[in-house]
Protein backbone atom coordinates (compact mmCIF):
# COMPACT_ATOMS: atom_id res chain seq x y z
CA UNK A 1 0.00 0.00 0.00
CA UNK A 2 1.91 3.13 -0.99
CA UNK A 3 -0.44 4.89 -4.15
CA UNK A 4 -3.46 6.98 -2.89
CA UNK A 5 -6.43 8.37 -4.95
CA UNK A 6 -8.86 11.73 -4.52
CA UNK A 7 -12.01 10.30 -3.73
CA UNK A 8 -13.65 11.28 -7.24
CA UNK A 9 -10.92 9.24 -8.99
CA UNK A 10 -11.45 6.01 -6.99
CA UNK A 11 -15.13 6.48 -8.03
CA UNK A 12 -14.64 6.85 -11.79
CA UNK A 13 -12.35 4.18 -11.74
CA UNK A 14 -15.38 2.06 -10.16
CA UNK A 15 -17.61 3.01 -12.27
CA UNK A 16 -15.07 2.46 -15.79
CA UNK A 17 -14.45 -1.01 -14.12
CA UNK A 18 -18.44 -1.81 -12.97
CA UNK A 19 -19.62 -0.96 -16.80
CA UNK A 20 -17.74 -4.10 -17.73
CA UNK A 21 -18.78 -6.25 -14.97
CA UNK A 22 -21.97 -8.06 -14.07
CA UNK A 23 -23.54 -6.16 -11.06
CA UNK A 24 -22.68 -6.64 -7.91
CA UNK A 25 -19.08 -7.93 -9.04
CA UNK A 26 -16.99 -5.40 -7.10
CA UNK A 27 -18.99 -5.28 -3.86
CA UNK A 28 -18.57 -9.56 -3.65
CA UNK A 29 -14.74 -8.59 -4.39
CA UNK A 30 -14.49 -6.29 -1.46
CA UNK A 31 -16.95 -8.37 0.97
CA UNK A 32 -14.93 -11.16 0.10
CA UNK A 33 -11.36 -9.31 0.42
CA UNK A 34 -12.78 -8.11 4.01
CA UNK A 35 -13.99 -11.30 5.45
CA UNK A 36 -11.33 -13.50 4.37
CA UNK A 37 -8.79 -10.40 6.86
CA UNK A 38 -11.22 -11.02 9.88
CA UNK A 39 -10.96 -14.37 9.38
CA UNK A 40 -7.13 -14.42 9.76
CA UNK A 41 -7.43 -11.66 12.45
CA UNK A 42 -10.05 -13.76 14.42
CA UNK A 43 -8.42 -16.95 16.51
CA UNK A 44 -10.85 -19.17 15.48
CA UNK A 45 -14.00 -18.10 13.06
CA UNK A 46 -16.34 -20.77 14.83
CA UNK A 47 -18.38 -19.39 17.28
CA UNK A 48 -16.68 -16.29 16.98
CA UNK A 49 -18.65 -12.85 18.27
CA UNK A 50 -19.11 -10.40 14.92
CA UNK A 51 -20.82 -7.60 15.58
CA UNK A 52 -21.61 -5.44 12.26
CA UNK A 53 -22.62 -1.52 12.40
CA UNK A 54 -23.82 -0.63 9.51
CA UNK A 55 -24.76 2.27 7.54
CA UNK A 56 -27.36 3.49 4.92
CA UNK A 57 -24.67 2.98 1.64
CA UNK A 58 -22.64 0.90 0.21
CA UNK A 59 -20.30 0.50 2.76
CA UNK A 60 -22.58 -1.31 5.30
CA UNK A 61 -23.67 -3.12 1.85
CA UNK A 62 -19.52 -4.31 2.01
CA UNK A 63 -20.13 -5.19 5.76
CA UNK A 64 -23.52 -7.19 5.51
CA UNK A 65 -21.91 -9.60 3.08
CA UNK A 66 -18.72 -9.80 4.82
CA UNK A 67 -20.80 -10.77 7.64
CA UNK A 68 -23.13 -13.21 5.31
CA UNK A 69 -19.63 -14.74 4.47
CA UNK A 70 -18.29 -14.98 8.19
CA UNK A 71 -21.54 -16.50 9.18
CA UNK A 72 -21.96 -19.19 6.62
CA UNK A 73 -18.08 -20.26 8.06
CA UNK A 74 -20.14 -20.54 11.72
CA UNK A 75 -19.02 -16.91 13.16
CA UNK A 76 -22.29 -15.50 15.32
CA UNK A 77 -22.59 -11.80 13.69
CA UNK A 78 -25.19 -9.45 14.57
CA UNK A 79 -25.88 -6.38 12.70
CA UNK A 80 -27.02 -2.63 14.19
CA UNK A 81 -28.09 -0.51 11.49
CA UNK A 82 -27.76 3.24 11.86
CA UNK A 83 -30.47 3.96 9.88
CA UNK A 84 -34.21 2.48 8.84
CA UNK A 85 -32.23 2.17 5.56
CA UNK A 86 -29.30 -0.53 4.68
CA UNK A 87 -28.18 -2.51 1.65
CA UNK A 88 -30.92 -4.60 1.07
CA UNK A 89 -29.48 -7.23 -1.02
CA UNK A 90 -26.88 -7.46 1.74
CA UNK A 91 -29.35 -7.37 4.35
CA UNK A 92 -31.40 -10.39 2.71
CA UNK A 93 -27.51 -12.29 2.38
CA UNK A 94 -26.66 -11.99 6.24
CA UNK A 95 -29.98 -13.12 7.02
CA UNK A 96 -30.16 -16.28 4.82
CA UNK A 97 -26.44 -17.03 5.98
CA UNK A 98 -28.02 -16.88 9.70
CA UNK A 99 -27.12 -13.24 10.98
CA UNK A 100 -29.18 -11.43 12.73
CA UNK A 101 -30.28 -7.97 13.12
CA UNK A 102 -30.16 -6.60 16.77
CA UNK A 103 -32.17 -3.53 18.06
CA UNK A 104 -30.41 -0.46 19.10
CA UNK A 105 -30.50 -0.78 22.54
CA UNK A 106 -28.36 -3.40 22.17
CA UNK A 107 -25.97 -2.18 20.28
CA UNK A 108 -23.53 -1.15 23.35
CA UNK A 109 -23.43 -4.18 25.07
CA UNK A 110 -22.84 -6.02 21.98
CA UNK A 111 -19.65 -4.25 20.72
CA UNK A 112 -18.13 -4.42 24.19
CA UNK A 113 -18.35 -8.03 24.37
CA UNK A 114 -18.06 -8.82 20.64
CA UNK A 115 -14.05 -10.98 19.60
CA UNK A 116 -14.66 -8.80 16.35
CA UNK A 117 -16.35 -5.78 15.34
CA UNK A 118 -16.85 -4.26 10.98
CA UNK A 119 -17.63 -0.41 10.82
CA UNK A 120 -19.38 -0.02 7.58
CA UNK A 121 -21.24 2.99 8.25
CA UNK A 122 -19.37 5.25 6.23
CA UNK A 123 -16.73 4.83 3.57
CA UNK A 124 -16.09 7.30 0.71
CA UNK A 125 -19.19 8.46 0.93
CA UNK A 126 -18.98 9.95 4.66
CA UNK A 127 -19.55 13.76 4.13
CA UNK A 128 -18.98 16.01 7.42
CA UNK A 129 -18.96 15.36 11.26
CA UNK A 130 -21.07 11.51 11.60
CA UNK A 131 -24.58 12.86 12.59
CA UNK A 132 -26.58 10.49 14.95
CA UNK A 133 -26.99 7.52 15.09
CA UNK A 134 -23.86 7.21 13.63
CA UNK A 135 -21.67 9.01 15.47
CA UNK A 136 -22.66 7.19 18.79
CA UNK A 137 -22.23 4.20 17.38
CA UNK A 138 -18.67 4.78 16.04
CA UNK A 139 -17.71 6.14 19.63
CA UNK A 140 -18.28 2.41 21.11
CA UNK A 141 -15.32 1.24 18.97
CA UNK A 142 -13.41 3.67 21.17
CA UNK A 143 -14.29 1.64 24.79
CA UNK A 144 -14.39 -2.20 23.63
CA UNK A 145 -11.40 -5.43 23.46
CA UNK A 146 -12.82 -6.40 20.38
CA UNK A 147 -10.92 -6.02 17.15
CA UNK A 148 -12.36 -3.37 15.02
CA UNK A 149 -11.73 -3.57 11.85
CA UNK A 150 -13.04 -0.83 9.45
CA UNK A 151 -14.15 -1.13 5.67
CA UNK A 152 -12.55 0.88 3.26
CA UNK A 153 -12.23 3.96 5.85
CA UNK A 154 -12.72 4.51 9.85
CA UNK A 155 -16.16 6.44 9.66
CA UNK A 156 -15.58 9.80 10.10
CA UNK A 157 -12.70 10.16 9.00
CA UNK A 158 -12.82 12.06 5.71
CA UNK A 159 -11.28 10.04 2.86
CA UNK A 160 -9.88 12.96 1.29
CA UNK A 161 -8.20 14.92 3.49
CA UNK A 162 -7.33 12.76 6.90
CA UNK A 163 -9.93 15.65 8.47
CA UNK A 164 -11.88 13.90 11.55
CA UNK A 165 -14.42 16.48 12.73
CA UNK A 166 -16.40 14.92 16.43
CA UNK A 167 -16.88 11.13 16.49
CA UNK A 168 -14.83 8.57 14.68
CA UNK A 169 -13.91 4.85 14.52
CA UNK A 170 -10.86 4.12 15.69
CA UNK A 171 -9.39 0.87 13.90
CA UNK A 172 -6.95 -1.97 14.92
CA UNK A 173 -7.22 -2.92 11.01
CA UNK A 174 -8.29 -0.75 7.86
CA UNK A 175 -9.61 -2.56 4.53
CA UNK A 176 -9.59 -0.54 1.93
CA UNK A 177 -10.46 -1.84 -1.60
CA UNK A 178 -8.73 -1.04 -5.05
CA UNK A 179 -6.56 2.16 -3.66
CA UNK A 180 -5.70 3.70 -0.77
CA UNK A 181 -7.49 7.05 -0.31
CA UNK A 182 -5.26 9.80 0.98
CA UNK A 183 -7.15 10.02 4.26
CA UNK A 184 -5.82 6.82 6.00
CA UNK A 185 -2.47 8.40 5.15
CA UNK A 186 -2.72 11.56 6.78
CA UNK A 187 -3.42 12.70 10.45
CA UNK A 188 -5.48 13.02 12.05
CA UNK A 189 -7.61 10.11 10.11
CA UNK A 190 -4.09 8.13 9.89
CA UNK A 191 -3.86 7.71 13.54
CA UNK A 192 -7.63 6.45 13.45
CA UNK A 193 -6.96 3.48 10.90
CA UNK A 194 -4.35 1.09 12.69
CA UNK A 195 -3.26 -1.31 10.04
CA UNK A 196 -4.04 -0.32 6.44
CA UNK A 197 -4.65 -3.36 4.02
CA UNK A 198 -5.39 -3.51 0.94
CA UNK A 199 -7.63 -5.31 -1.37
CA UNK A 200 -7.43 -5.79 -5.26
CA UNK A 201 -10.61 -5.44 -6.86
CA UNK A 202 -9.21 -4.80 -9.77
CA UNK A 203 -9.70 -0.83 -10.54
CA UNK A 204 -5.92 -1.03 -11.69
CA UNK A 205 -6.27 -0.53 -15.29
CA UNK A 206 -8.55 2.03 -14.89
CA UNK A 207 -6.74 4.55 -12.13
CA UNK A 208 -5.28 7.18 -12.81
CA UNK A 209 -1.18 8.36 -11.41
CA UNK A 210 -1.99 9.05 -7.91
CA UNK A 211 -2.13 12.09 -5.89
CA UNK A 212 -0.48 11.05 -2.98
CA UNK A 213 2.28 8.68 -2.68
CA UNK A 214 3.75 6.89 0.62
CA UNK A 215 7.71 6.77 1.03
CA UNK A 216 9.33 3.71 1.02
CA UNK A 217 12.99 2.91 1.73
CA UNK A 218 13.95 1.96 -1.65
CA UNK A 219 12.57 4.91 -2.55
CA UNK A 220 15.45 6.97 -1.28
CA UNK A 221 18.49 6.91 -3.44
CA UNK A 222 20.76 8.60 -1.15
CA UNK A 223 24.28 9.27 -2.32
CA UNK A 224 27.06 7.20 -0.85
CA UNK A 225 30.58 8.36 -0.77
CA UNK A 226 32.73 6.32 -3.37
CA UNK A 227 36.54 6.12 -3.78
CA UNK A 228 36.52 9.11 -5.76
CA UNK A 229 34.52 10.88 -3.43
CA UNK A 230 36.54 14.06 -1.39
CA UNK A 231 34.84 16.69 0.02
CA UNK A 232 33.81 19.04 -2.13
CA UNK A 233 32.65 16.19 -4.52
CA UNK A 234 30.29 15.04 -1.48
CA UNK A 235 29.11 18.52 -1.34
CA UNK A 236 29.69 22.09 0.55
CA UNK A 237 26.72 23.13 2.49
CA UNK A 238 26.45 26.94 3.75
CA UNK A 239 24.28 27.33 7.15
CA UNK A 240 23.30 30.89 7.57
CA UNK A 241 21.71 30.59 10.70
CA UNK A 242 21.93 32.17 14.77
CA UNK A 243 21.50 35.67 16.08
CA UNK A 244 23.34 36.83 18.87
CA UNK A 245 20.06 35.87 21.05
CA UNK A 246 19.26 32.69 19.46
CA UNK A 247 22.19 30.42 19.30
CA UNK A 248 20.79 26.98 20.19
CA UNK A 249 19.44 26.29 17.07
CA UNK A 250 22.70 26.77 15.28
CA UNK A 251 24.45 24.50 16.62
CA UNK A 252 21.66 21.71 16.17
CA UNK A 253 21.07 22.71 12.46
CA UNK A 254 25.11 22.43 11.57
CA UNK A 255 24.70 18.86 13.87
CA UNK A 256 22.16 17.64 11.35
CA UNK A 257 24.26 18.74 8.24
CA UNK A 258 27.47 16.92 9.49
CA UNK A 259 25.60 13.90 10.55
CA UNK A 260 23.67 14.05 7.33
CA UNK A 261 26.76 13.11 5.48
CA UNK A 262 27.58 16.58 4.05
CA UNK A 263 31.74 16.99 2.57
CA UNK A 264 32.19 20.52 4.21
CA UNK A 265 29.73 22.57 6.45
CA UNK A 266 30.84 26.46 6.41
CA UNK A 267 28.90 28.26 8.83
CA UNK A 268 28.06 32.21 8.62
CA UNK A 269 26.97 33.78 11.55
CA UNK A 270 27.32 36.62 14.05
CA UNK A 271 30.48 35.87 16.56
CA UNK A 272 27.88 34.20 19.61
CA UNK A 273 26.39 31.61 17.81
CA UNK A 274 29.72 31.27 15.73
CA UNK A 275 31.58 30.81 18.60
CA UNK A 276 29.21 27.84 20.22
CA UNK A 277 29.29 26.08 16.45
CA UNK A 278 32.75 25.95 16.60
CA UNK A 279 33.05 24.72 20.54
CA UNK A 280 30.43 22.07 19.60
CA UNK A 281 31.48 21.00 16.09
CA UNK A 282 34.97 21.77 15.21
CA UNK A 283 34.17 19.91 11.76
CA UNK A 284 32.66 22.88 10.55
CA UNK A 285 34.40 25.87 8.75
CA UNK A 286 32.87 28.90 10.40
CA UNK A 287 32.82 32.96 9.22
CA UNK A 288 31.72 35.88 11.18
CA UNK A 289 29.80 38.09 9.15
CA UNK A 290 27.61 41.15 9.25
CA UNK A 291 24.03 41.11 8.53
CA UNK A 292 24.33 43.20 5.25
CA UNK A 293 23.16 42.08 1.89
CA UNK A 294 27.33 41.63 1.27
CA UNK A 295 27.55 39.26 3.87
CA UNK A 296 28.43 35.98 1.71
CA UNK A 297 31.30 37.04 -0.02
CA UNK A 298 33.30 36.34 2.51
CA UNK A 299 32.06 32.77 3.24
CA UNK A 300 33.38 30.44 0.50
CA UNK A 301 32.22 28.03 -2.37
CA UNK A 302 28.90 25.87 -1.33
CA UNK A 303 26.42 24.16 -3.33
CA UNK A 304 23.41 24.61 -1.26
CA UNK A 305 22.07 27.02 1.24
CA UNK A 306 20.26 26.54 4.19
CA UNK A 307 18.92 29.81 5.67
CA UNK A 308 16.65 31.00 8.73
CA UNK A 309 17.45 28.70 12.13
CA UNK A 310 17.20 31.37 14.72
CA UNK A 311 18.19 34.11 12.42
CA UNK A 312 15.53 36.65 14.15
CA UNK A 313 13.63 38.32 12.32
CA UNK A 314 14.74 42.48 11.83
CA UNK A 315 15.97 44.04 8.89
CA UNK A 316 19.32 42.65 9.13
CA UNK A 317 18.17 38.96 9.05
CA UNK A 318 16.10 40.16 5.94
CA UNK A 319 19.40 40.91 4.32
CA UNK A 320 20.71 37.54 4.98
CA UNK A 321 17.74 35.90 3.64
CA UNK A 322 17.91 38.29 0.58
CA UNK A 323 21.71 37.19 -0.04
CA UNK A 324 21.10 33.43 0.20
CA UNK A 325 18.09 33.34 -1.45
CA UNK A 326 19.53 35.95 -4.66
CA UNK A 327 21.92 33.26 -5.55
CA UNK A 328 21.39 30.59 -8.11
CA UNK A 329 21.95 27.95 -6.02
CA UNK A 330 19.98 25.64 -3.86
CA UNK A 331 18.43 27.36 -0.90
CA UNK A 332 15.94 25.93 1.84
CA UNK A 333 14.47 28.39 4.61
CA UNK A 334 13.39 27.69 7.52
CA UNK A 335 11.73 28.94 10.89
CA UNK A 336 12.71 32.39 10.48
CA UNK A 337 13.91 32.76 7.22
CA UNK A 338 10.38 31.82 7.00
CA UNK A 339 8.81 34.49 9.08
CA UNK A 340 10.69 36.75 6.60
CA UNK A 341 9.60 35.69 3.48
CA UNK A 342 5.89 36.19 4.73
CA UNK A 343 6.67 39.60 3.92
CA UNK A 344 9.26 39.35 1.13
CA UNK A 345 7.68 36.50 -1.49
CA UNK A 346 9.05 38.66 -3.82
CA UNK A 347 12.07 36.67 -3.21
CA UNK A 348 10.75 33.42 -4.32
CA UNK A 349 11.09 34.84 -7.47
CA UNK A 350 14.18 32.82 -8.71
CA UNK A 351 15.31 29.85 -10.88
CA UNK A 352 17.09 27.37 -8.55
CA UNK A 353 15.58 25.31 -7.15
CA UNK A 354 13.87 26.30 -3.25
CA UNK A 355 12.73 24.29 -0.10
CA UNK A 356 10.68 25.63 2.67
CA UNK A 357 9.94 23.27 5.77
CA UNK A 358 7.39 25.35 7.54
CA UNK A 359 5.17 23.61 10.70
CA UNK A 360 1.84 24.35 10.33
CA UNK A 361 2.02 27.92 11.97
CA UNK A 362 4.56 28.65 10.05
CA UNK A 363 2.74 27.84 6.85
CA UNK A 364 -0.33 30.32 7.88
CA UNK A 365 1.94 33.12 8.24
CA UNK A 366 3.33 32.13 4.39
CA UNK A 367 -0.04 31.70 2.83
CA UNK A 368 -1.59 34.50 4.50
CA UNK A 369 -5.31 35.88 4.10
CA UNK A 370 -7.48 33.20 4.90
CA UNK A 371 -5.12 30.76 5.93
CA UNK A 372 -5.22 29.63 10.06
CA UNK A 373 -3.13 27.01 11.75
CA UNK A 374 -5.66 24.98 13.20
CA UNK A 375 -7.51 24.72 9.39
CA UNK A 376 -4.15 23.94 7.95
CA UNK A 377 -3.43 21.11 10.58
CA UNK A 378 -6.57 19.71 9.47
CA UNK A 379 -6.39 19.96 6.17
CA UNK A 380 -3.20 18.98 5.37
CA UNK A 381 -2.68 17.78 1.94
CA UNK A 382 -4.99 21.17 0.46
CA UNK A 383 -2.50 23.34 2.22
CA UNK A 384 0.67 21.72 1.10
CA UNK A 385 -0.10 21.38 -2.56
CA UNK A 386 -1.74 25.13 -2.29
CA UNK A 387 1.65 26.39 -1.34
CA UNK A 388 4.12 24.37 -3.34
CA UNK A 389 1.44 25.96 -6.08
CA UNK A 390 1.32 29.51 -4.47
CA UNK A 391 5.00 29.88 -4.08
CA UNK A 392 6.57 27.83 -6.63
CA UNK A 393 8.93 25.65 -4.37
CA UNK A 394 9.24 22.53 -3.03
CA UNK A 395 6.66 22.83 0.96
CA UNK A 396 7.93 20.36 3.52
CA UNK A 397 4.91 20.46 6.10
CA UNK A 398 6.07 19.42 9.35
CA UNK A 399 3.73 17.83 11.92
CA UNK A 400 2.11 15.19 12.99
CA UNK A 401 1.96 13.55 9.36
CA UNK A 402 5.08 14.79 7.31
CA UNK A 403 4.03 16.06 4.16
CA UNK A 404 6.08 16.92 1.06
CA UNK A 405 4.26 18.53 -2.31
CA UNK A 406 6.08 20.13 -5.45
CA UNK A 407 3.74 21.48 -8.23
CA UNK A 408 2.09 18.74 -10.81
CA UNK A 409 3.45 15.91 -8.53
CA UNK A 410 2.15 13.30 -6.27
CA UNK A 411 2.36 14.62 -2.15
CA UNK A 412 4.54 12.50 -0.92
CA UNK A 413 3.89 11.40 2.75
CA UNK A 414 6.68 10.62 5.27
CA UNK A 415 5.86 7.00 7.43
CA UNK A 416 8.35 7.64 9.82
CA UNK A 417 8.65 10.02 12.92
CA UNK A 418 7.10 9.95 16.58
CA UNK A 419 5.27 12.45 17.98
CA UNK A 420 8.60 12.68 20.43
CA UNK A 421 9.79 14.94 18.11
CA UNK A 422 7.59 17.58 19.29
CA UNK A 423 9.64 19.29 21.11
CA UNK A 424 12.07 22.73 20.67
CA UNK A 425 15.14 22.40 17.62
CA UNK A 426 14.44 19.02 16.47
CA UNK A 427 13.20 21.34 13.07
CA UNK A 428 16.73 22.86 12.98
CA UNK A 429 18.00 19.61 12.82
CA UNK A 430 16.13 18.44 10.03
CA UNK A 431 16.94 21.43 7.65
CA UNK A 432 20.57 21.32 8.52
CA UNK A 433 19.66 17.39 7.64
CA UNK A 434 18.14 18.58 4.22
CA UNK A 435 20.61 21.13 3.30
CA UNK A 436 23.88 18.21 3.27
CA UNK A 437 21.39 16.12 1.23
CA UNK A 438 20.68 18.84 -1.13
CA UNK A 439 24.56 19.91 -1.49
CA UNK A 440 25.29 15.89 -1.96
CA UNK A 441 23.42 16.30 -5.65
CA UNK A 442 19.42 15.37 -4.72
CA UNK A 443 17.08 17.21 -6.11
CA UNK A 444 15.14 19.51 -4.13
CA UNK A 445 12.06 16.74 -3.75
CA UNK A 446 14.36 13.44 -3.13
CA UNK A 447 16.22 15.96 -0.41
CA UNK A 448 13.42 16.52 1.27
CA UNK A 449 12.02 13.23 0.86
CA UNK A 450 15.13 11.28 2.10
CA UNK A 451 15.89 13.84 4.79
CA UNK A 452 11.73 13.74 6.49
CA UNK A 453 12.58 10.30 6.23
CA UNK A 454 15.87 10.10 8.11
CA UNK A 455 14.81 12.64 10.54
CA UNK A 456 11.90 10.61 11.47
CA UNK A 457 13.54 7.47 11.58
CA UNK A 458 16.27 8.90 14.25
CA UNK A 459 13.80 10.46 15.87
CA UNK A 460 11.94 6.78 17.02
CA UNK A 461 15.60 5.60 17.08
CA UNK A 462 16.11 7.99 19.77
CA UNK A 463 13.00 7.81 21.42
CA UNK A 464 13.39 3.91 22.22
CA UNK A 465 17.19 3.91 22.93
CA UNK A 466 16.77 6.75 25.43
CA UNK A 467 17.21 6.07 28.87
CA UNK A 468 17.58 2.07 29.22
CA UNK A 469 19.38 1.23 26.29
CA UNK A 470 16.64 -1.16 25.27
CA UNK A 471 15.09 -0.87 22.21
CA UNK A 472 11.94 -1.38 23.54
CA UNK A 473 9.56 1.41 25.47
CA UNK A 474 10.20 4.99 25.03
CA UNK A 475 11.72 7.52 26.57
CA UNK A 476 11.53 11.63 25.73
CA UNK A 477 14.05 12.83 23.85
CA UNK A 478 16.12 16.34 23.14
CA UNK A 479 16.95 17.52 19.48
CA UNK A 480 20.54 16.61 19.91
CA UNK A 481 19.30 13.11 20.23
CA UNK A 482 18.33 13.06 17.13
CA UNK A 483 21.36 14.45 16.11
CA UNK A 484 23.33 11.90 18.07
CA UNK A 485 20.88 9.10 16.17
CA UNK A 486 20.69 9.48 12.37
CA UNK A 487 24.20 7.47 11.86
CA UNK A 488 22.04 4.61 12.98
CA UNK A 489 19.26 5.89 10.90
CA UNK A 490 21.43 6.29 7.88
CA UNK A 491 23.06 2.41 8.74
CA UNK A 492 19.29 1.01 8.79
CA UNK A 493 18.88 1.90 4.82
CA UNK A 494 22.53 0.83 3.77
N1 LIG B 1 -18.75 2.18 -5.73
C1 LIG B 1 -18.31 0.93 -5.86
O1 LIG B 1 -18.25 0.36 -6.91
C2 LIG B 1 -17.85 0.19 -4.70
C3 LIG B 1 -18.05 0.73 -3.45
N2 LIG B 1 -17.68 0.06 -2.39
C4 LIG B 1 -18.05 0.55 -1.07
O2 LIG B 1 -18.98 1.60 -1.15
C5 LIG B 1 -18.55 2.68 -0.35
C6 LIG B 1 -19.15 3.94 -0.88
O3 LIG B 1 -20.53 3.78 -0.79
P1 LIG B 1 -21.58 4.96 -0.87
O4 LIG B 1 -21.28 5.80 -2.02
O5 LIG B 1 -22.94 4.36 -0.80
O6 LIG B 1 -21.28 5.80 0.40
P2 LIG B 1 -21.07 5.38 1.93
O7 LIG B 1 -21.68 4.07 2.23
O8 LIG B 1 -19.64 5.57 2.23
O9 LIG B 1 -21.84 6.54 2.67
C7 LIG B 1 -23.15 6.89 2.35
C8 LIG B 1 -24.09 6.64 3.51
O10 LIG B 1 -23.61 7.25 4.67
C9 LIG B 1 -24.51 8.28 5.09
N3 LIG B 1 -23.72 9.38 5.56
C10 LIG B 1 -22.81 10.10 4.84
N4 LIG B 1 -22.23 11.02 5.62
C11 LIG B 1 -22.77 10.89 6.85
C12 LIG B 1 -22.57 11.57 8.09
N5 LIG B 1 -21.70 12.57 8.20
N6 LIG B 1 -23.30 11.18 9.16
C13 LIG B 1 -24.17 10.18 9.05
N7 LIG B 1 -24.39 9.50 7.90
C14 LIG B 1 -23.71 9.84 6.82
C15 LIG B 1 -25.38 8.58 3.90
O11 LIG B 1 -26.62 9.08 4.31
C16 LIG B 1 -25.46 7.22 3.21
O12 LIG B 1 -26.42 6.42 3.83
C17 LIG B 1 -17.05 2.59 -0.40
O13 LIG B 1 -16.44 3.25 0.66
C18 LIG B 1 -16.86 1.09 -0.34
O14 LIG B 1 -16.93 0.64 1.00
C19 LIG B 1 -17.16 -1.31 -2.47
O15 LIG B 1 -18.24 -2.17 -2.38
C20 LIG B 1 -16.39 -1.52 -3.74
C21 LIG B 1 -17.19 -1.12 -4.91
N1 LIG C 1 2.78 15.27 16.78
C1 LIG C 1 3.90 15.03 16.08
N2 LIG C 1 4.20 13.77 15.67
C2 LIG C 1 5.33 13.53 14.98
N3 LIG C 1 6.25 14.48 14.68
C3 LIG C 1 6.01 15.73 15.06
C4 LIG C 1 4.82 16.08 15.77
N4 LIG C 1 4.86 17.41 16.01
C5 LIG C 1 6.02 17.87 15.46
N5 LIG C 1 6.70 16.86 14.88
C6 LIG C 1 7.99 16.95 14.19
O1 LIG C 1 8.92 17.60 15.04
C7 LIG C 1 9.72 18.53 14.32
C8 LIG C 1 9.44 19.91 14.92
O2 LIG C 1 9.95 20.91 14.11
P1 LIG C 1 9.64 22.46 14.38
O3 LIG C 1 8.18 22.66 14.60
O4 LIG C 1 10.31 23.23 13.32
O5 LIG C 1 10.36 22.71 15.76
P2 LIG C 1 11.57 23.68 16.10
O6 LIG C 1 11.29 24.96 15.37
O7 LIG C 1 11.52 23.87 17.59
O8 LIG C 1 12.81 23.02 15.65
C9 LIG C 1 9.30 18.39 12.86
O9 LIG C 1 10.14 17.46 12.21
C10 LIG C 1 7.89 17.82 12.96
O10 LIG C 1 7.51 17.08 11.83
K1 LIG D 1 -16.27 2.43 7.40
Amino acid sequence: MRYAHEVGKVRAAEQALMARLPEGTLMQRAAAGLAAVCCRLLPRVYGAHVVLLVGGGDNGGDALYAGARLARRGARVEAVLAGSKAHPQGLAALREAGGRVLPADRAEPAVRHADLVIDGLTGIGGTGALREPYAALARLTEDTDAIVVACDVPSGVDAGTGRVDGAAVRADVTVTFGTCKPGLLIDPGAARCGTVELIDIGLGADLPDPDVVAVWPEDLHIPLPSPESDKYRRGVVGIVAGSERYTGAAVLCVGGAVRGGAGMVRFASVPRPVELVRQRWPEAVTTIIERTPAALEKVGRVQAWVVGPGLGTDRGAEALVEAVLRTELPVLVDADGLTVLARRRDLLRRQAPTVLTPHAGELARLLGRDARREEIEARRLEHVRRAAAELSATVLLKGSTTLIAEQDRPVRVNPTGTPWLATAGTGDVLSGLIGALLAGGMTALEAATAGAYLHGLAGRLAASAAGSGARTGQAPIGAHDVVTALPDAFRTLS
